[in-house]
């Protein structure tokens, strides 16, 4: 049996639109002609594609990129009809049918949601065509946004189980600071491990129609990784260089997975859930949590907020108000107030009958410091 390479691409607006706006259509062109070799080379292909907002912002009227977000949504209204219809028209030219997924954070909470995507998606692949994603900006509200695209590349990568994620941009790789302010900053070929050094190095966006710069590009990395998927950052410019880049020649930087690739459901739980309230935890707590892998008990629980009920998500951070990862709660957030600070043997007697003592069970957690 053959193992198809399912490939999933990310194009940022950089690469197809400049500080003026509007779509460079030759970008289009050359990209689709790229996405057409990779698919003659036997890959699936999967696309997620930023650009609505670069190229609708002028049409409707704006002189330059908007800022405030019902401007930018109504920029990526006009924008993601011309973004499509580029691709469409471009893609047609290789006899390829063209899919648009619209997607928005609260869609990633629901796993039902998800596996219904995800079947949706296998089928236009298996049908040859390819599946477009963006981001639904003009109903994503702003703390449920993604903004960048490239966190969903991620979660697109890992939900449709990719071999690989290339995320093309402007800059050939990641550099050991943003070349555009630190000219002698050198590239990295690879990165083994994405530690906070490598985070340190990573700055903010470097167009006026980026966003998010290398540090969401390392976000998006980071969770590829930890899914079991290999990412390429870099630029694609030339003919070739899109296969160049799959085959792990390109011009850019190859972030390695980790050695153990995360359950799918503990990936959810990590990076598409959301989390519906906090829990403070003392030190004691957080040993016992990240390097003991124990369960939390109400016994090290400091402080709550939030509103939650037993069976959500919530998050979990230190002494210090560090996010320590995230986990499913087992109790409501007014029966955790009653025990917060008790040992085990003192909450029955506090609470009556719990389904469970431990506020998160260790299968339910999962580490993102
Ligand atoms: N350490 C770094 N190495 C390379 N690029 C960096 C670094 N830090 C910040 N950047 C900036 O990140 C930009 C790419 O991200 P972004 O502007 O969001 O592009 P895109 O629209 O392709 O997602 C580059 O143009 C670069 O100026
Ligand atoms: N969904 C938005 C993405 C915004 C954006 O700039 O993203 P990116 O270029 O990937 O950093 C759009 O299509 O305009």
């Amino acid at each position: 049996m053959t193992v198809t390479t399912r490939i999933v691409v990310k194009i940022g607006s950089s690469s197809l639109s400049g500080p003026e706006g509007g779509l460079k259509r030759e970008a289009v062109v050359f990209f689709a002609a790229e996405l057409a070799a990779l698919r003659r080379d036997g890959c699936e292909v999967l696309l997620v594609t930023s650009g609505a907002v670069a190229a609708g912002f002028r049409s409707i009227g704006y002189a330059q990129r908007p800022r405030l977000l019902h401007e930018k949504q109504a920029a990526a209204a006009v924008g993601q009809v011309l973004l499509m219809q580029a691709y469409q028209e471009a893609l047609a030219l290789h006899g390829i049918a063209t899919a648009q997924i619209l997607l928005t954070r609260t869609d990633f909470c629901s796993r039902r949601a998800m596996n219904n995507a995800v079947m949706t998606v296998e089928e236009l692949l298996r049908q040859g065509a390819i599946p477009i994603f963006n981001e639904n900006d003009t109903v994503s509200v702003d703390e449920l946004k993604f903004g960048d695209n490239d966190t969903l590349s991620a979660l697109v990568a890992n939900l449709l189980k990719a071999s690989k994620l290339l995320v093309l941009t402007d800059m050939d790789g990641l550099y050991s600071g943003d070349p555009r302010k630190h000219p002698e900053a050198v590239r990295y070929a690879s990165v083994e491990e994405i530690t906070p050094e490598i985070y340190a190095v990573a700055g903010g966006a470097g167009s006026s129609v980026g966003t998010g710069g290398m540090r969401s590009k390392i976000d998006a990395a980071k969770i590829a990784t930890r899914g079991g998927v290999p990412v390429f950052v870099g630029r694609v410019t030339e003919p070739g260089d899109l296969a160049l880049a799959a085959a792990g020649e390109g011009r850019g930087t190859y972030f390695a997975t980790t050695s153990a690739s995360l359950p799918v459901k503990k990936q959810w739980l990590g990076f598409m859930s959301t989390p519906l309230g906090s829990i403070y935890i003392d030190d004691g707590a957080v040993e016992a949590l990240l390097h003991g892998g124990h369960s939390l008990l109400p016994v090290g629980v400091k402080r709550i907020e939030g509103s939650f009920h037993a069976g959500d998500v919530v998050e979990v951070l230190g002494p210090d108000t560090q996010l320590l990862g995230r986990g499913i709660v087992n109790y409501d957030d007014a029966q955790l107030q009653q025990v917060q600070g008790l040992s085990s043997s003192q909450i029955v007697p506090k609470l009556g009958e719990v389904h469970r003592l431990e506020v998160i069970h260790r299968d339910e957690w999962i580490t993102l410091r």
